[in-house]
């Protein structure tokens, strides 16, 4: 009996000290692992905003980006979350009348402070960019552009997000910022993909940016934009062919048919049966065909209609000119360009012209969709009328010349064969963001992309916290298994003995 008693009594799990210690251990075990999982448990996700309105020279459109309040340096982070277009033309329009390209501005800027929440209003970022309608203005005009300009800030400025100023773009910027936001979005930059082109069609100008291996810039250096992006460098090539839009395309091109001040032109870029009267002074009000315009030249003339694919491509053809080139290789007046290289982006009015025409499909040869554009132009206005009820006429009049324009343009402008002309998409979003300049223009401006590639941290969150587990559990064993010389089973053998 005694000899039980003075076991029990030397059983270290019936001492307070042991207890207390195994009790205190657990404890601060648990708070470990506690204190690891709430530390490093995700917050629920802020967001930072930034707004930018593309004020084009038909129509503005304003974008709402959204990305997480931390890790703003991150690739493919930034998220287009509302977009509006407003309603009526391209505040360039506005020349005489100023204050209604503010105005104009209300309904979409009041959407935004509807999206964007309130509390976030004042650090928002709102920036407006202006491009070829703005550029042929303040060319045409630049008082007008001005005044413009002043009504277009002091609209905004009435709403409360940050304002951060209104300007022209330039051409190298359209097109750069474009290049930069496909390539972003197809997260081909954090990662030092090969990139993708891009190819931006506007209605008053129109932008082409690649990389391509053989170009360092050295050749025609107005061409060249570069960039050091996460760690990577890009020499791009870019240009912007101010005029070659394809509303002033089309100016161009009746230009062409009314070198002699006509009253009628039989025009093979629109349907048959197409007919409107049409006003020579509306037609030569820009400064893409001002100059052309015919010293003898009636009020009017009649637009008609013939519907002939390959005559339209020849009306197109003499809008380029190919005859001078002082460089290497040139695509069209005297511009230079580079081997083309590489996949191809090609967005706004490529997209919805091609969308509209059944031709975003780039597998279908380049004879196939010549041929379809010659059905499709030959189809009698009547008839398209009939088939697309609720497409707005003006659109509806030029897709037949667009189409033609977009083919001639990349084939013959910019020299896509039937081969690389499957190295294009016609694209109008990436991953639900618009493709387009905006997106591009605003992370540069925010530094949103760093030049360099920035730190990782050595481990995800989920890998932190699995191993601060994994390292109290085996703390924890390893404290058991130390106070194993005293276990109840141990301490119990010379009774067996
Ligand atoms: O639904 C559509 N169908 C056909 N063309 C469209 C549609 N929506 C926009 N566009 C065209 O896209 C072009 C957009 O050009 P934008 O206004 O951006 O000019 P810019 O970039 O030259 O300043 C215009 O020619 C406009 O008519
Ligand atoms: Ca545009």
């Amino acid at each position: 009996m005694s000899a039980q008693r003075e076991m029990k009594e030397k059983n270290p799990w019936h001492t307070p000290v042991t207890i207390i210690i195994t009790v205190i251990g657990v404890i601060a075990i648990v708070a470990l692992v506690t204190v690891a999982v709430l530390q490093n448990r995700p917050v629920p996700q802020k967001y930072k905003y930034g707004i930018v309105l593309d004020a084009g020279s038909s129509h503005t459109a304003l974008y709402i980006y959204a990305w997480p309040a931390e890790k703003d340096n991150n690739t493919g982070r930034v998220q287009q979350t509302h977009s509006c277009k407003v309603k009526g033309k391209g505040i360039s329009s506005y020349a005489s009348e100023p204050l209604k390209a503010g105005e104009s501005l209300k309904l979409c800027m009041q959407e935004a402070e509807q999206k964007v929440p309130r509390k976030r209003h004042h650090q928002t970022p709102l920036y407006l960019g202006a491009t070829a309608g703005m550029r042929l203005l303040n060319m045409e005009n630049s008082k007008a552009s001005e005044k413009v300009f002043q009504a277009v800030g002091a609209a905004l400025q009435k709403f409360p997000f940050s304002y951060q100023g209104a300007r022209i773009l330039s051409g190298q910027e359209e097109g750069a910022f474009g290049w930069v936001t496909v390539n972003y979005l197809d997260d081909r930059l954090k990662q030092g993909l090969e990139t993708i082109g891009a190819l931006d069609l506007g209605g008053a100008s129109t932008q082409i940016s690649f990389v391509s291996d053989n170009y360092d810039g050295s050749e025609s250096p107005s061409n060249s934009v570069t960039f050091r992006l996460y760690g990577n460098d890009y020499n791009l090539y870019t240009h912007s062919f101010l005029c070659y839009g394809k509303d002033q395309v089309l100016r161009l091109a009746l230009a062409h048919q009314t070198q002699s001040g006509p009253t009628t032109i039989l025009d093979p870029c629109f349907h048959p049966g197409y007919t409107e009267t049409k006003n020579y002074s509306v037609l030569y009000d820009s400064p893409c065909v001002s100059d052309r315009k015919p010293l003898e030249d009636p009020v009017t003339f009649i637009h008609n209609g013939q519907g002939n694919f390959q005559q339209c491509q020849e009306v197109v053809k003499s809008v380029f000119n190919f005859t001078t080139c002082k460089y290497s290789q040139c695509s069209f007046n005297g511009v230079f360009q580079p081997h083309l290289q590489g996949p191809f982006g090609a967005f706004s009015a490529y997209y919805f012209v091609m969308n509209f025409l059944n031709l975003t499909d780039t597998s279908i040869p380049l004879e196939t969709v010549k041929e379809k554009l010659t059905s499709y132009c030959a189809t009698p206005w009547k008839e398209i009328v009939k088939q697309h009820p609720n497409v707005k006429l003006s659109y509806l009049a030029e897709y037949c010349f667009s189409g033609t324009y977009i083919i001639t343009l990349l084939t013959e402008g910019y020299n896509f064969t039937s081969k690389s002309y499957s190295d294009i998409k016609f694209i109008k979003k990436i991953k639900g963001s618009d493709a387009g300049w905006t997106l591009g223009y605003m992370l540069n401006l925010t530094n949103m992309i760093p030049a360099e590639a920035p730190d990782t941290p050595p481990l995800p969150h989920a890998g932190y916290v699995s191993i601060v587990t994994v390292m109290a559990l085996l703390l924890f064993i390893l404290f058991i298994v130390s106070l194993r010389p005293l276990w109840p089973s141990c301490s119990k053998q010379p009774q067996i003995v």
